[in-house]
């Protein structure tokens, strides 16, 4: 197993680069890298995107510290509700996704993909709607991609589309302009990368600009963090994963399981668009949901660590990337 420069001041143990190829084009990448670590308390991972700089990347490093030094907080449920997540794709290859899903009774659909017209993200919608039933839970996120006036007129249209949308997912990027599109629309608006990406989630609420709040492990920085901003920002809560591993999202799965309140499906099913993973045991739904103490008992199986690996120049630069971070984060 090729593993990056043994840094002995990290841990003793091991530091892996992982480089996975997704299914499917997703937040404009085709395959996901980062870094697994094993530490005194488990394996973590520090996978922010590359559109991340050091400074933003010290929240995910925290996240990863989390989990190797303390690991996780106890549950207080053994299952977690999961959404299928459905990529900008055509109908049938939507359709086909949620049939494929594990039993997922709640779908999020990427929508306001550059290029795209509202009609093909409505026929994708109807052919979600189709194949989930019409018990299904239907959510779009649309990753701060439209203007408030596009917002409003899309909100509307794919509502009907869906056949009812459960909420909207971060249609505009700007928190007084996500108040503005709710103030607007009957559909309820959730929040995510304003707070994820966000100096100081509590703008949202201060500006009445969301009905629920997008927790993120590895951005919002530690599970522990997240249960903390969900006692405290006084909104229901939703957890997502940053498409990790199924050691990443192990720790998004313990999260879930310690929330007081779950009262959403949780975006924790993203091991399905990836190619490989890096346990003969990947985090994947059954009639709909993840165990939660397969979650916490996954470790990486060495050969799927080696079977994974990225080249030596991706290694370098992660580990180059890493020393950034730390060198920010202490
Ligand atoms: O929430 C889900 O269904 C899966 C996770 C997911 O959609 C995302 C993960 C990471 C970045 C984004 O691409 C996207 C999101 O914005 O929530
Ligand atoms: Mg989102």
């Amino acid at each position: 197993m090729r593993c990056a420069r043994r840094d002995r001041t990290l841990y003793p143990d091991r530091v892996h680069v992982y480089a996975i190829g997704l299914r499917t084009r997703f937040r404009r990448i085709t395959v996901r890298e980062g870094m697994l670590i094993e530490g005194p308390a488990g394996w973590g991972e520090f996978s922010p995107f590359w559109d991340y700089d050091p400074v933003e990347s010290a929240a995910w490093w925290r996240a990863t510290r989390e989990i190797t030094e303390q690991g996780l907080p106890e549950p207080v449920r053994d299952r977690v509700p999961v959404n299928v997540t459905v990529p900008a794709v055509g109908p049938e290859q939507a359709a086909r996704i949620v049939r494929d899903s594990g039993g997922c009774r709640t779908a999020k659909v990427k929508v306001a993909e550059p290029g795209q017209t509202a009609a093909e993200e409505a026929d994708r919608l109807a052919a979600v709607r189709e194949a989930i039933g019409p018990q299904g839970a239907i959510r779009v996120d649309a990753n701060g991609g439209w203007d408030v006036d596009t917002a409003v007129d899309r909100i509307t249209v794919l509502d009907r589309a869906a056949g009812g949308l459960e909420y909207v997912e971060q249609p505009v990027a700007s928190v007084p302009d996500l108040a503005r599109v709710r103030r607007a629309v009957r559909v309820p608006i959730a929040a995510d990368e304003s707070i994820r990406r966000a100096e100081d989630p509590f703008a949202v609420v201060r500006a009445q600009a969301a009905d629920i709040v997008v927790l993120k492990v590895q951005p919002i920085g530690g599970v522990r963090a997240c249960l903390d901003l969900a006692e405290r920002i006084g909104l229901p809560v939703v957890v997502s994963s940053a498409i990790e591993t199924s050691v990443g999202l192990a720790a998004g799965v313990a999260l879930a399981a310690a929330l007081p309140e779950l009262p959403y499906a949780c975006g924790l099913a993203t091991a399905q668009l990836l190619t490989a993973d890096v346990t003969g045991h990947p985090l994947l739904p059954v009639d709909g949901a993840l165990d939660v103490a397969a979650a916490r008992g996954l470790r990486p199986d060495p050969d799927r660590l080696a079977a994974t690996a990225a080249d030596p120049e991706t290694t370098a630069r992660w580990t180059a990337r890493l020393d950034a971070v730390r060198a920010v984060a202490g």
